[in-house]
């Protein structure tokens, strides 16, 4: 047998495992990089963030991203080259965190990997009827295995497709194992470059779970402030709180059809985007509205339509939300939010439930791998309509 087998097999018969989760989310900030310490599996999961840091992207890197993202054309040589020159770049940025935290490579059991979401294409977002759903996410993980010397497991989207799923919201399975409760009623809210929820009803099985993405976080607010104001984001909504929202704007906005398409359901910046913004201002006379202003509308659009959604999920009983993602130190979204909600939600951070809120998605990576080295093949029979209960992620070793 190969000798990268029998370490796999070994780390998959380990009760205890160091799994690095690598994630790179849409809003293209930087790399988030958690080692986490894992034991057990499925519901029986536990785990320790030993070691958490966000990598931020220098400008050329978040340019040659940008080159690529959610755009319909693209280059394709320029593409295929980015794909394994930013696999080499994430293996870099994990050795250097390894460096910092003295940490030995040969002690870690696996990387998990996200990779780069460049376009994501739910059959109801584009066009080919002859094709389903698609997704693509690059860093391919041969390059970050020859790079860091530690085996990789990566690409997890794909098998979720390939086993009848729309390739996202994964969240679905680490929630569900790791903070689905007997005792509370719980949401895990992530408010990234897109909005998603996990609806985890207490005592609620795998089936019973609701996980979706909601619409956009910070992804069109990132993108005008980008744009117009020469920054990467607002930070502390320093621009939104001086303006006012334009209630005949926020009102075209939330008349996107995927807002009141009915979950699950997924989407991206290839909907959520500047685009779509001037087309609402177009409807609604709006075009000349200061930044501040239309700023304060955006993020007004991000918080209402994060509350309507789960206004709709559970009438009375209390509930907890938990919210993790960038969004979070965004404190007018944050105030925004609390004041749409019904009064039977409480809002709260995943700190509160052992995991740092800007963690949380590397993490969920790291329960993924976890889940394909040491979950139970008989979990395979419970699939859920469009949430298949499949391993997912697949193996590159370093030599
Ligand atoms: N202090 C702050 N004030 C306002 N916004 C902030 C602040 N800190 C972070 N953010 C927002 O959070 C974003 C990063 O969020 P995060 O890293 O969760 O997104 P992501 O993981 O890339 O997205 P996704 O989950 O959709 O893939 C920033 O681009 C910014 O919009
Ligand atoms: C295709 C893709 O990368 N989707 C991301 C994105 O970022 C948030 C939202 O849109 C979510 O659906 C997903 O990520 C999280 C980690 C998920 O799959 O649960």
């Amino acid at each position: 047998m190969h000798v990268h087998i029998t370490k796999l097999a070994d780390s998959a018969a380990r009760q205890s495992k160091y799994i690095i989760g690598l994630m790179s989310g849409t809003s293209l900030d930087g790399l988030d990089i958690a080692l986490c310490r894992i034991s057990g599996h499925g519901r029986a999961t536990k785990i320790e963030v030993l070691q958490f840091t966000t990598c931020d992207y220098p400008k050329e890197v978040k340019d040659k991203i940008r080159t690529v993202f959610a755009k319909p054309h693209v280059d394709l040589a320029y593409l295929t080259l980015l794909n394994g020159w930013l696999g080499r770049y994430h293996g870099q940025l994990v050795i250097q965190a390894l460096t910092q935290w003295q940490v030995d490579s040969k002690d870690i059991d696996v990387i998990a990997s996200h990779g780069q979401t460049i376009y994501h294409c739910p059959a109801h977002q584009h066009q080919y009827s002859e094709f389903g759903d698609g997704t693509l996410q690059i860093a391919d993980a041969d390059h970050i295995a020859v790079t860091t010397g530690i085996t990789t497991l990566s690409d997890f989207r794909q098998k979720h497709i390939a086993a009848g799923g729309e390739g996202a919201p994964l969240a679905h399975y680490g929630d569900y194992y790791y903070f689905s409760s007997d005792s509370e009623h719980r949401i895990l809210l992530n408010m990234g470059g897109i909005a998603n929820l996990t609806w985890l009803p207490k005592g609620a099985k795998f089936n019973e779970v609701v996980c979706s993405d909601i619409g956009a976080g910070n992804t069109i607010m990132d993108a005008y402030m980008y744009r117009y104001c020469a920054q990467e984001y607002d930070k502390n909504a320093q621009l939104a709180l001086q303006g006012r929202i334009h209630h005949e704007l926020l009102a075209q906005l939330m008349s996107e059809p995927f807002i009141n398409r009915l979950g699950p359901k997924t989407t991206g910046p290839e909907v959520f985007n500047l685009a779509m913004l001037a087309k609402a201002q177009a409807r609604s006379g709006t075009c000349s509205l200061s930044h501040m202003d239309v700023m304060a509308t955006l993020n007004a659009f991000s918080a209402r339509v994060i509350a309507k959604y789960i206004n709709n999920l559970v009438e009375d009983e209390p509930v907890t939300i938990y919210a993790s993602g960038g969004g979070y130190h965004n404190p007018l979204l944050v105030k925004q939010i609390k004041e749409a909600l019904n009064e039977n939600f409480v809002l709260a951070s995943s700190t509160e439930l052992g995991i740092d809120p800007d963690a949380k998605e590397a993490v969920l990576f790291a329960i993924l791998a976890n889940e394909a080295l040491s979950g139970e093949s008989d979990q395979v029979q419970a699939a859920a309509q469009g949430k298949p209960m499949v391993t997912m992620g697949k193996v590159s070793f370093p030599d």
